[in-house]
C-alpha cells in the first residue's frame, strides 16, 4: 500500500512531457489525460487522470504502464493482485448476507484509475475535480494518498463530505452490484471538489463482475412475491455503452434500467 501511494505521488510530480508519454490515444481508454467534465462543460477540468486495466493480466496494455517512477509497474502490480484479493473476500461477505452463491473463482475484470486534484485558490465554482456521478462496476476500493478532503458522497439531495481515514480503503457499491442485488446494495452518487490549500491524490481500483454476459438481477434473489425484478437485463455491452453515453450526458443510466 505505502509503495502504491509513493508511486502514485511520484508519478504526479513528473514533468507533463514525462506523464505524457503514457498518454491516451487512439481508440483506447487507457493511458494519462483523461477529463470526465465533459456533461458539466461550463466547468474546468482540475485533474490529472492515469486509466489502466489491471485484470486480466493478459488484458494489460504495458505500453501505458508507467516507467517512471522505476517503482510504478512493480507497486501497482503487486497492490492489484491484493485488491482482488480483498474484493473476493467483500463480495463474498455480500452474498452470504444476501444467500447467493459467492460465484466461481476465476479474477473478474480490474481497472484502475489514479487521480490528482491540484489545489485550487481561486474562482473553485468554476472548477470540478469529477463532476457528480455512481461508478459502473461493482465494487470500488478507493485509497488516499494524503489526507487532504475532497470527495463527497449525495444523499437526500445533499453532499456530504467523506473525511480521508489514515490506512483505510474506501469502499464503493457501483451500479453492477445495484443491479445484481436487485437495489439491496445501492450505488451511491458522489462527486470531488479540489481543495483551496492542498494537492489530493488517489488510487481508484474498480472491480468487475461477471453475470454470464447478461447484466440484470441475480435469478437466486428474484422468485418471491415481493422479490421481482427492479431492473431489467440487457448484455454486457449494452450495459458499457450505455453507461458512457449516460456519463457524456450527465444523465443517471441506473433510471433506464429501472423496471
Ligand atoms: O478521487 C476520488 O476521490 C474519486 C474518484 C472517482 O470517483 C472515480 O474514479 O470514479
Ligand atoms: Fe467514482
Amino acid at each position: 500500500m505505502q509503495q502504491m501511494k509513493e508511486s502514485a505521488a511520484q508519478f504526479f510530480s513528473l514533468p507533463l512531457e514525462t506523464k505524457n508519454t503514457v498518454a491516451v490515444r487512439g481508440d483506447s481508454i487507457q493511458g494519462f489525460g483523461h477529463h470526465f467534465s465533459g456533461a458539466s462543460s461550463d466547468k474546468l477540468d482540475w485533474a490529472e487522470c492515469l486509466l489502466l486495466f489491471t485484470h486480466r493480466v493478459q488484458d494489460r496494455n504495458m505500453d501505458f504502464w508507467p516507467s517512471e517512477p522505476p517503482t510504478f509497474r512493480h507497486a501497482l502490480d503487486r497492490y492489484s493482485m491484493e485488491i482482488a484479493r480483498v474484493t473476493k473476500r467483500l463480495l463474498g461477505f455480500m452474498a452470504a448476507d444476501l444467500g447467493v452463491s459467492d460465484g466461481d473463482d476465476a479474477v473478474k475484470g480490474q481497472s484502475m484509475s489514479m487521480h490528482h486534484y491540484p489545489p485550487c485558490r481561486r474562482h473553485r465554482d468554476k472548477v470540478v475535480g469529477i463532476p457528480p456521478h455512481t461508478d459502473s462496476p461493482a465494487l470500488t476500493l478507493l485509497l488516499q494518498v494524503d489526507d487532504t478532503p475532497g470527495l463527497q458522497i449525495r444523499r437526500g439531495g445533499r453532499w456530504f463530505p467523506v473525511r480521508p481515514m489514515p490506512g483505510a480503503l474506501l469502499v464503493n457499491v457501483g451500479n453492477i452490484l445495484e443491479v445484481l442485488t436487485n437495489g439491496a446494495y445501492g450505488s451511491i452518487e458522489h462527486r470531488v471538489v479540489p481543495d483551496a490549500e492542498r494537492g489530493r491524490t488517489t488510487v481508484v481500483m474498480f472491480q468487475d463482475a461477471s453475470a454470464d454476459g447478461l447484466v440484470g438481477p441475480l435469478p437466486e434473489l428474484l422468485g418471491g412475491d415481493d422479490a421481482r425484478a427492479r431492473y431489467r437485463s440487457i448484455g454486457r455491452d449494452e450495459y458499457t455503452k450505455g453507461h458512457f453515453v449516460a456519463v457524456a450526458q450527465g444523465t443517471p443510466f441506473l433510471h433506464s434500467l429501472k423496471k
